[in-house]
Order: structure tokens, then C-alpha cells, then sequence
């Protein structure tokens, strides 16, 4: 028996138990107990097509389904395809799935929003007789005040609430994230209510990835749920409570479940070579003492801790000799091969963006809470004209590929839809001269060798032509600034519009800036770009990863890398909630370094930027995460 097929074994087992627990019959939840790379995902995948092969049939003819819950479309996207896009199994995400359970309730949800608005309102007005008066946090309080019995007052009149997971849907019945995660959960509790009997009904198995990360009030919810349906409802979560980096998650999940839960945990990191695996374990022992073991068919792996100065000026080169150095110490000419062969991860996604190269786009957009979820997984409309339609026809054009420009334009333009041809009859002539004329002028925009045409530019020419379908946001924005030309006139519900709506505001910045961002933000937004964050890597993989350490350029106050590495002392506020047993700064960039640095399949790069260097190299050293020979000083 070889090594690995031992490794194997080890953990078997598990996948036995969730497969025992998700029993139609008689039930039990569970909380899957296992670190960073463990097979976590894989053990959801083998559970669901084991529960789709042999329950299969009966699920189906009692018209039930299993419901699974993960944390991004990306996610859903994986488990979807590697199960075929099975009916029997529906994957989706919290928000997706909130909705789905609550998009029926109109009364219920106006009678919610009621409440919860009143309340709201109740609370500012309390604030604002206690706080002092002409400050910024006064005036802003009054506008959300105003802005809150505005849409009390039109609550009656809308007879039906919708939602976009993109958040690019507006309009008076639309709903906020929070909103629709808030109301399923108070939905969820009601006493006598019928949502958690359609839940327990529909869907007898809920399998949630990542729980560490459910919101509180939800986890709470289902909980709840469950706790009131333990022979009849199977709720399994999936998670590692050392990989909880987000402020809203449950602390405490794995303590607060009852006794009669299965609590299955692995021992194995099947992912990460034993150097890191080492290293992670190191990062974990205060917290919670679970260990674990690498495989013994992989290589030992490496290492590398490289300490610079927080004044260090070009950044991207700094990356760029640190890249050249793994690939002097590990042998591995892929550090250097091309910038996408390693995976440099960066704290905030304005760091990604600037190393990546759409920093402005982002910018831009990201000034806008309700563009901000769209923009981060690239569905927003507004920016899917450019990545889907627009920038494949340019670089067709670029490159004088006159086939793929003509597919292109035959599968996505209104112009040559089945329509419009059918309607131009014998005139059909007429509409590829128009595609022609379009196309070329579309191409102009590049036939100075410098030009960098902006987002607006491009549009102008899209619109004119009426080349691609414009979301309606954009047409609204282009009538609004005339650009559109003459006969597209700005409607009257336009005029009525208030001109510093926040979504407008970032839309309009947005098409200022270059188009020439829209190439490598489609990369980002796919996974494909050399860069993302240290939150965006959860659950994935890569063989060579540096982690970027820069809280000065992160702007963030959640996290403090400079605290975890001894650069800087501990705040008051940190004191005082050591002391209330409350996490710390500390705390939380403790499980994210250990989310970022369990991503390395082969060898981890850490370069960390610091106003202490002496300090971080003393630390890493001193709590054995790395060895003096690990540990590089590239401070000046
Ligand atoms: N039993 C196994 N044998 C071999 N490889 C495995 C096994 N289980 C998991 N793997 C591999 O290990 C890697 C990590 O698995 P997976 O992503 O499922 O772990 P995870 O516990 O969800 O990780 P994390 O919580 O860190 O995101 C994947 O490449 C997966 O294919």
C-alpha cells in the first residue's frame, strides 16, 4: 500500500457518516469538523452524488429536493457542473436562496419593511436628540431620516418587491442585501409560520459550505428550524472555524449546537505540502489546537517570509524580485514564467486592482453600495456590456479577425437578431452595411496608435449604432448627459431624478475612465488575473501564492497584520476586549493569514510591508512560524 492511498483511508470514514446522517428516515445534523484542505468541498460533492444516486428516485417522486447553500456564484457554478446541473439538487447562494424563499410574501414583506423602517426611524430620531447638531453625522442622519419616510410612505403603493442578487436593479419595491437575508430570517422563526414548514417540506436535506460564514441571524434562524424539526430535517454544514473572516458570521457556531449532533472531523490536508501544512498548524495551535497531518506523497514545499519597508516606493517591482528569488530558492521557473503563474494575494481589492490594472474602473464603481457586489463578481450589467459583449469584438477587431468579429456581432447584436432580419425583409442588406459602418467606427477609436478611448466613447458608439443591448441604467445615464444624440431626448422621469443618486454619481465616473481597464478587471472578476484578495481565495488553490502584507495601503480597520506581527502594539480597544473574552484585531487577521497562507499547493511567498521591520522578522521567528533562514530582510 503506498503512502498516499493510506492518507486516503484516514479520513474515509467521514464521508460514510454525512452519508448515515443525511437518512430520510431518521435525520441527524451535522457540522463537519475539518481544516483548510481537507476535502471539505470534495466530501459535499461525494455526499451529494452518493444522496442523487441512491435517494435519488425517492426525493423525486415526493417532489422534495436537496438544497445546498455555498458562498459565491463561482462556488455554485463548480458544484453545479461537476454534478451536471442535476434538478434534484439545487445550489445557490444565501442571497439567491433567501429570495427564492420569500419572493412570494408581498404582504409579509410590506408589513416587515414597515415595521423595521419605523423602528429605524425611531432609533435616528434618538440618536439626533442626543447627538449635537450641523455636524456631518447630524445632517446625513437627517437625510436618512427623510429618505426612510419617503419610502414608508410609498409602501402601500407597491404591490410587488423584487431583488437582484447584482443589486443593479432598482426601483421603488426593490429590496436591499441585508433586507432580504433580515426578512428570511425573521420569516424563518415566525411561531406557526409556513416558511420553515416549506423549508423542512421542500427540501428535508439543507447543506450549507463555508457556515463559518452564514450570518448570524440566519445560522440562528436555521438553527432554530432545525431544532423544531430534528426527525424530519437534516441541516449539514460544512466550515472550518479558524476560516470565519467575516464580521457577521456566528462565533461560537461549534459550541452552540446541541449535543445530538454528528460532529465528523478530518485530520488530513490533503492540499498544502508539509512545510505549510507545518506552518498553518503553527498559526492555529493558540486558537484552537487542532492539528493536522500532510500528506506523505508530497514534497517537503517552501517557505519564504520577506520583511520591507512600509516607504518602499515601487511596490510592483519589490513583487516582481521577490518572484525572481522563489525561483532561485525553489528551482521553480514558473515564479518567473509569466506574471498569472503565481497568485499574489492582497488584503483589499483597490491593492488587486492597481497591481492588476483596473484600479480607476474600480475606483469608481466601488463608491456605490449597491454596484459593489455586482462589480466584485463581474455581474453587473453595466459592466457585463463591456466584458461580454464589447471588449471579445475588440480584440477581434485588434487582431483583423474578420471571422470572429462576424460571429460575434451575428450571436450578440439586436441588429442581426432573428427579429430585426425578418423584419428588414429583402432590405436585410441594409443591416449588415449598418454592422459594417458600426464596427469601423467602433475601430476608429484605436486608429491613433496612443489613443485610450474611455468607457463613455465606446458606449457613444454602441449606442449610436445600436450594436449591443444597453442596460437600462447606462441608457438612462447617456440620455441624462445628452450623449446619445439628438433624438434620444431625456424623459421627463429622467429630469425628476435626483442628479446626485449614488449609483448614478459611480456610473457616470465609471465612463470616464479608460476602456483600456475593461481587459484585465474581465481577468480578475473570472479568477484568471495574477492578483486577488485574501477574503476572494477562500476555498481555492494555487500551486505557487504570495501573500501581500501592506496595511497602510489596505486603508482597512478589521484587520491589522502590523498587531499579529508585533509591529505595533495592541489598542485599548484591543485590551478591553481581550479582557471581555471578545475577539481582537489580532484575532481576525490570525484566521486570515491562516486562510491565505493554506491556499499554497507547492510554495508561499509572504512579503510584508512594514513601518517595524525589525520587529515582524523578531515575531515570525519567535513564535515559530518561520526560521531565521526563512526570513528575508528587504527593508532599506
Ligand atoms: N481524499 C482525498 N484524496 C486526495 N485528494 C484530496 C482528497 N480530499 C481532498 N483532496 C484534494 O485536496 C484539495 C483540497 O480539497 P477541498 O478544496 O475539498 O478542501 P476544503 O476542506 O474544502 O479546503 P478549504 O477549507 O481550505 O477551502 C483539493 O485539491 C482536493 O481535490
Amino acid at each position: 500500500m503506498t503512502a498516499g492511498v493510506d492518507d486516503d483511508i484516514v479520513d474515509s470514514a467521514v464521508d460514510e457518516e454525512l452519508y448515515a446522517c443525511s437518512d430520510l428516515d431518521s435525520p441527524k445534523s451535522f457540522l463537519l469538523f475539518a481544516g483548510a484542505g481537507s476535502g471539505k468541498t470534495r466530501s459535499l460533492v461525494s455526499l451529494l452524488e452518493r444522496l442523487r444516486t441512491e435517494k435519488g428516485r425517492r426525493l423525486w417522486l415526493g417532489r422534495r429536493k436537496v438544497r445546498v447553500i455555498t458562498y459565491t456564484n463561482a462556488a455554485c457554478d463548480e458544484i453545479n457542473r461537476r454534478l451536471g446541473f442535476d434538478p434534484l439538487i439545487e445550489v445557490s447562494t444565501i442571497h439567491s436562496f433567501c429570495w427564492s424563499l420569500i419572493e412570494t410574501f408581498h404582504t409579509d414583506i410590506r408589513e416587515w419593511l414597515r415595521t423595521t423602517i419605523q423602528q429605524e426611524i425611531s432609533e435616528l430620531r434618538a440618536l439626533a436628540a442626543r447627538g449635537r447638531a450641523g455636524t456631518k453625522a447630524a445632517i446625513d442622519r437627517e437625510l436618512s431620516i427623510t429618505s426612510k419616510e419617503r419610502r414608508l410612505a410609498r409602501l402601500d403603493d407597491i404591490r410587488t418587491f423584487t431583488y437582484s442578487p447584482t443589486g443593479d436593479r432598482q426601483g421603488r419595491g426593490a429590496l436591499g442585501h441585508s433586507e432580504v437575508l433580515a426578512i428570511a430570517a425573521d420569516f424563518l422563526i415566525q411561531v406557526d409560520g409556513i416558511l420553515p414548514e416549506i423549508l423542512v417540506n421542500q427540501y428535508p436535506i439543507l447543506l450549507i459550505d463555508e457556515s463559518q460564514d452564514t450570518t448570524r441571524r440566519l445560522m440562528d434562524a436555521f438553527l432554530t428550524v432545525q431544532a423544531a424539526n430534528r426527525e424530519r430535517f437534516c441541516l449539514g454544514l460544512f466550515g472550518d472555524m479558524m476560516q470565519r473572516i467575516y464580521a457577521d458570521g456566528k462565533v461560537g457556531l461549534a459550541e452552540a449546537l446541541p449535543d445530538d449532533w454528528a460532529r465528523p472531523a478530518k485530520v488530513m490536508n490533503h492540499r498544502c505540502p508539509p512545510r505549510v501544512v507545518q506552518l498553518i498548524n503553527k498559526i492555529r495551535e493558540i486558537v484552537d489546537g487542532q492539528q493536522q497531518r500532510p500528506r506523505t506523497d508530497k514534497p517537503e514545499g517552501t517557505v519564504r517570509f520577506f520583511v520591507l519597508g512600509s516607504n518602499t516606493t515601487d511596490k510592483r517591482d519589490a513583487e516582481a524580485r521577490i518572484a525572481d528569488r522563489m525561483a532561485q530558492i525553489t528551482g521553480d521557473q514558473e515564479w518567473i514564467s509569466t506574471p498569472a503563474s503565481y497568485k499574489t494575494l492582497t488584503l483589499e481589492h483597490h491593492m488587486a486592482a492597481r497591481r492588476a490594472g483596473f484600479f480607476q474602473l474600480f475606483e469608481a464603481l466601488q463608491q456605490d453600495d449597491s454596484l459593489r457586489t455586482g462589480l466584485l463578481d463581474g455581474s453587473l450589467p453595466s459592466l457585463r456590456l463591456f466584458t461580454n459583449d464589447v471588449l471579445p469584438l475588440v480584440q477581434a477587431l485588434r487582431v483583423n479577425d474578420a471571422f470572429a468579429v462576424a460571429a460575434l456581432t451575428r450571436q450578440r447584436s439586436p441588429l442581426l437578431s432573428a427579429a430585426a432580419l425578418k423584419a428588414a425583409g429583402d432590405k436585410q442588406e441594409d443591416l449588415l452595411a449598418e454592422i459594417q459602418t458600426a464596427v469601423s467606427c467602433l475601430a476608429a477609436l484605436w486608429s491613433d496608435a496612443n489613443a485610450s478611448p474611455t468607457f463613455l466613447e465606446v458606449l457613444q458608439v454602441v449606442s449610436k449604432f445600436r450594436l449591443f443591448e444597453i442596460p437600462e441604467l447606462l441608457t438612462n445615464i447617456l440620455r441624462r448627459i445628452h450623449a446619445a444624440g439628438p433624438d434620444v431626448a431625456p424623459s421627463a422621469e429622467d429630469e425628476a431624478a435626483d442628479p446626485q443618486d449614488t449609483t448614478t454619481v459611480a456610473l457616470q465616473n465609471f465612463l470616464m475612465t479608460p476602456f483600456e481597464e475593461i481587459g484585465p478587471y474581465a481577468d480578475y472578476v473570472s479568477g484568471l488575473a495574477s492578483s486577488a484578495t485574501h477574503q476572494g481565495v477562500k476555498g481555492l488553490e494555487f500551486p505557487r501564492v504570495m501573500i501581500v502584507i501592506d496595511d497602510e495601503e489596505a486603508r482597512g480597520f478589521l484587520f491589522s497584520y502590523e498587531k499579529l506581527f508585533g509591529a505595533k502594539g495592541k489598542s485599548d480597544t484591543d485590551a478591553k476586549n481581550e479582557a471581555e473574552g471578545k475577539e481582537t484585531a489580532i484575532d481576525r487577521t490570525r484566521r486570515l493569514f491562516y486562510v491565505t497562507c493554506s491556499r499554497a499547493e507547492q510554495s508561499l511567498a509572504v512579503a510584508a510591508y512594514s513601518a517595524n521591520p525589525a520587529a515582524v522578522r523578531e515575531t515570525v521567528i519567535r513564535q515559530g512560524w518561520f526560521s531565521e533562514d526563512e526570513v528575508e530582510m528587504l527593508a532599506h
